[in-house]
């Protein structure tokens, strides 16, 4: 599941910087603060469906709808929150939305095996009609009644292997360096130091 080397076109001229498409502010801050100046891209705010399958289809999904919005190169990245006792679910948003941090401590009552991991999916594509590569990060862990702040998803019921901390409890840019999404970023990192793009000044393009 990583990059698939074969789509890289070297030099590739795009039309202008990627667009990172999310309706989530949280995600946002965080591809800010871990991108910094690497990329030159840019953002936009829509929410995309809630589609389902697998994470690596549907994120690749939602690049194909976002790049076809966009009619440009589109960054978007799909999350999942995966219990290995549950085979991998509940994996979608709507779990969190209704049944909470402490609904989905319960959904592991039954089970010994607390572990999880978390998984964030970027897909690119170039253009409306190009197909686009995907980047994983993964970060393994275990699920816990909430500790820290709450301002963003499920970050106060995930502590990471390794740390006695939640994701919430962590300062932001130690999550940054472990987190699932700052490692499929360091993917999308390479891709584009490998890749050299370049972008289109021409304000016609
Ligand atoms: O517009 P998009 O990018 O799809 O944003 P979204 O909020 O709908 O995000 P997802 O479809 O990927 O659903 C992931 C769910 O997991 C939550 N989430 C994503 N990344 C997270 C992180 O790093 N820590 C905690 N919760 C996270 C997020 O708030 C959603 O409830
Ligand atoms: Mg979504």
């Amino acid at each position: 599941m990583a990059a698939a080397a074969a789509a890289v076109v070297k030099g590739a001229v795009l039309p202008r910087p990627v667009t990172f498409v999310t309706g989530n502010a949280k995600k946002l801050e965080e591809v800010r603060a871990i991108l910094g100046q690497s990329i030159p891209f840019q953002s936009l705010k829509l929410d995309l469906p809630e589609l389902q399958g697998e994470p690596e289809d549907i994120s690749k999904e939602k690049a194909r709808i976002a790049a076809k919005e966009v009619n440009g190169p589109v960054l978007v990245e799909d999350t999942c929150l995966c219990f290995n006792a549950l085979k991998g679910l509940p994996g979608i948003k709507w779990f969190l939305q209704k049944i909470g941090h402490e609904g989905l401590n319960n959904l592991l009552m039954a089970y010994e095996d607390k572990t999880a991991y978390a998984m964030c999916i970027f897909s690119l594509a170039l253009g409306p009609n190009t197909e686009p590569i995907t980047f994983v990060g993964k970060t393994l862990g275990r699920i816990v009644p909430a500790r820290g702040p709450n301002d963003f998803g499920w970050d106060p019921i995930f502590e990471p292997h390794g740390y006695d901390q939640t994701y919430a409890e962590m300062p932001k840019e130690e999550k940054n360096k472990i987190s699932h999404r700052g490692k499929a970023l360091e993917l999308v990192k390479s891709h584009f130091a490998e890749a050299r793009y370049t972008f289109q000044t021409d304000s016609t393009a």
